[in-house]
Parts: C-alpha cells; structure tokens; sequence
C-alpha cells in the first residue's frame, strides 16, 4: 500500500454506514500511510466543536473542509491536489465514487499512482439515470478499481460503464467488527431498563427514514400480538421519520407495544442489538430505483450477535442474508409477509438459535474487517 489521501463526505463524526464503513477501514491501515480529507459534520458551532473532537482522537492526518458537502469543484480538486503533493500521498480512495470521484483525472496528473473509489447504494441509483450514467462512466474510466458491495450493486453499476472498467471492478463490502458485536453483548440490562424482560422483542436498529421500513413492523405488529400476546417492536436509532412512526404506533393502540429508544451511543449499540430475540429491517426500494439499499451493516451486525434477520428485498439487502439459514428475506412494504415470518420466528427458539447460530458463522468467515482491509490494503 502506498501512502493513501482519502477523499470523502462521508465521515464521522456525521452517522451512517459509509461513514462507519471508511472509518472502520481506515483505522485498520497504518495510520502513516493515511491523510483524510473530508467535508464538515454541520453547520453552526456544534458540527465544528464535534469534528474537531472527533479529527483529534484519529491515529490519522484529518484535515477538513470548510463546507458541509465537497463537491469536484475546481477550488476542491485543488485543494485535493495540493494535499496530494503535500503529504507525499502516491494513491487517492474516494470513500463514493460519485461524485468525487470525478476529480481523479486531475489528481493522476498531480502524481497519483493508483486511485480506487468505492461505490455504494447511491451510485446504483445513479446508474438508472442517463446524465448520471455519463458521469459514472467518467469515474470509471479515471479511476484504477470501482469497488462494489455485492451483486446487486455490481451489476447495475457495470451497465454504465465501459467494458474495461467494469472488468476492472473489484467487491469490497463493508464489514462487522465480530469481537464488539456478539451473542453476550449484554442486552439484558437494557431489556430490564425498558421493563421488557419476560417479552418476545423484535429489535430494529437504524436510521429512521421511510425506505429502512420500521412503518411496515409498525404496521406488521397487531397481526404479530394477535399470535404472539406480549410480543414488543424496539425501534433503536434517530431519524427524520420518528414522528410519523410514533403517530403511526399510536394509531394502531401500539404504545406499549412499540418502543423507540431515540439514537444510542456506539458503547450502547451493541446491547440494543443483544435486547432482541429477533432482528428485523424490511426495507423497500422508493423513489423509481433512486432510493435503494445498497447492503445493510445493520443485517450482518445482527448476525454477528446471533439473532435470526429478517431483512426486506431492497437493492443489496437480500446479499447480507443467507436467505433461509441467517434468516429471510421478504418484500418490502409487505407488513403481513413480514408478520408472518416474525411470528414463525418469536414461536421456535430452536429456530431461532439455528439461525442466529449460522449467522454468527457467517460474519466470522467471511464478514470480518480485518479480512475485507486486507483486501483494501492491496488495491492501494
Ligand atoms: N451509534 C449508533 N449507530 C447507529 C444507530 N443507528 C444506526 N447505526 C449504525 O449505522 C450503521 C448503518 O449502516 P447501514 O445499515 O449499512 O445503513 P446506511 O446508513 O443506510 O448505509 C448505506 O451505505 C452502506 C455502506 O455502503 C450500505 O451497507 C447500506 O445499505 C446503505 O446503502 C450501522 O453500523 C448501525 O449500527 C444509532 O442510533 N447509534
């Protein structure tokens, strides 16, 4: 690997499954080989103090942008040039291909040796639209390695690219950290706080945004109590949606029924996880295609704590579940399928454990970061 300048929106202190993704691998690179060169958190003093905060914890050179959002604007890509030079850097990741990843021509006549870009969700949505194709088929071209998260995404995104790129595209996923998610991971003191220690609990943990799908396991729970009495929805995570879901639960008589913790620290993540019999994220694809998902961290974090998954049938999803060993996969949108799998699942502890155990497996061989940054460490 040579010296490495990452270029990303998509950091934290900001949440979310890029972010997690590039910061999970970039700490597993030697940190001297690494200079990170991202957008600002927010807007205002808070997003300042808590990036800065955030950048000086770092085995690694952070250095920030003053606005929220890079873009490949000439004065970006010139900024992204002189750091090049500056810290002596030979190769670029762009942490998503779209659409920084349109400034690698410029960064290659800076003396870039080797430049990958990562592709997400997103970029499969790009991949849909005719303008978006050009540009993706740009980044292609200036690029040495797309990496992709799985089939799905793999294939959409060679559609807009010229044949030598796509054959030059390599998977990268993210991956799970097995030694922090695990089946002891203490979610019994959190079940105990909430005053749920004798329930069925189905846990959901993510961001809440309409294509997650936490409203199709709001609205899947009357018919999950009818043949499970007692049976909670514990939904972890914050989110523009949490008003409409509380509304929702309410509507149906689920206050008691459905429980939402708000967003949880990352120390706390875990035992969330670990306060579920089962997990469950039925996303759905919206927006014509544009809003998909591109895999779900949260499916293979719940494996790795050994709950059955029950994942929804969005874009990437169904690649981060072994359909009918780690769990299912249902439509997305459709509450009474996803009831029906939930209640086969709160109904069968032997089934449960089979599944849960299998998943852990699973993340064992083949989703662990050390193996996946191994793989990262090669292409730069
Ligand atoms: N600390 C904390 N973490 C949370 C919370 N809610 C969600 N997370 C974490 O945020 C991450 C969410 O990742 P994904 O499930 O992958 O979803 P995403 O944010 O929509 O990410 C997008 O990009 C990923 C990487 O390409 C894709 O895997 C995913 O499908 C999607 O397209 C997981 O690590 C999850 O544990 C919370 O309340 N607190």
């Amino acid at each position: 690997m040579h010296k490495t300048l990452i270029v990303t929106n998509d950091f934290p202190p900001r949440p979310g499954g890029i972010q997690a993704f590039l910061h999970s691998m970039a700490l597993r690179l030697d940190p001297s080989q690494v200079v990170v060169y991202a957008s600002t958190w927010k807007r205002g003093r808070e997003g300042v103090e808590a990036t800065a905060a955030f950048d000086a914890e770092q085995p690694f050179t952070v250095v920030r942008d003053r606005t929220t959002m890079l873009l490949p604007t000439p004065r970006v890509t010139k900024r992204a040039v002189s750091l090049l030079r500056e810290h002596g850097c030979r190769s670029v990741w762009f942490g998503a291909a779209a659409p920084l990843g349109l400034m690698a021509p410029a960064l290659r006549r800076a003396g870039a040796e080797r430049i990958v870009a990562t592709t997400h969700g997103h970029e499969a949505g790009w991949a849909q639209l005719p303008a978006a194709r050009t540009l993706l088929r740009r980044i292609g071209e200036g690029t040495d390695t797309l990496t992709y998260l799985g089939e799905y995404t793999r294939s959409r995104i060679a559609s807009a690219l010229t044949r030598q790129a796509a054959a030059r595209m390599v998977q990268l996923p993210p991956g799970v950290d097995e030694k922090t998610f695990h089946p002891d991971s203490g979610g019994g003191a959190v079940r105990a706080r909430l005053g749920l220690t004798d329930r069925p609990v189905v846990v959901c943990v993510s961001r809440l945004v309409p294509r997650k799908g936490q409203d199709t396991l709001i609205d899947a729970m009357p018919r999950v109590l009818a043949a499970v009495p007692g049976a909670v929805l514990l939904i972890v995570g914050g989110g523009p949606h949490r008003a409409d879901l509380e509304k929702r639960a309410a509507s149906h008589g689920l206050t008691d029924a459905v429980r939402f913790t708000g967003p949880v620290a990352w120390e706390e993540l875990p035992a969330h996880y670990g306060a579920g019999d089962v997990f469950a994220m039925p996303c759905r694809t919206r927006r014509g295609g544009l809003d998909v998902e591109g895999l779900g961290i949260v499916y293979l974090e719940a494996s790795a704590t050994g709950l059955p998954v029950v994942a929804g049938d969005s874009g990437g999803a169904p690649d981060a579940v072994l359909d009918g060993e780690t769990g299912w996969v249902v439509r997305g949108g459709a509450p009474e399928e996803t009831a029906d799998r939930l209640v086969e699942l709160l109904r069968d502890p032997q089934l449960r454990a089979r599944m849960g155990a299998r998943g852990r497996r699973w993340v064992e061989e083949r989703w662990r970061w050390d193996l996946l940054a191994d793989k990262l460490r090669a292409l730069l």
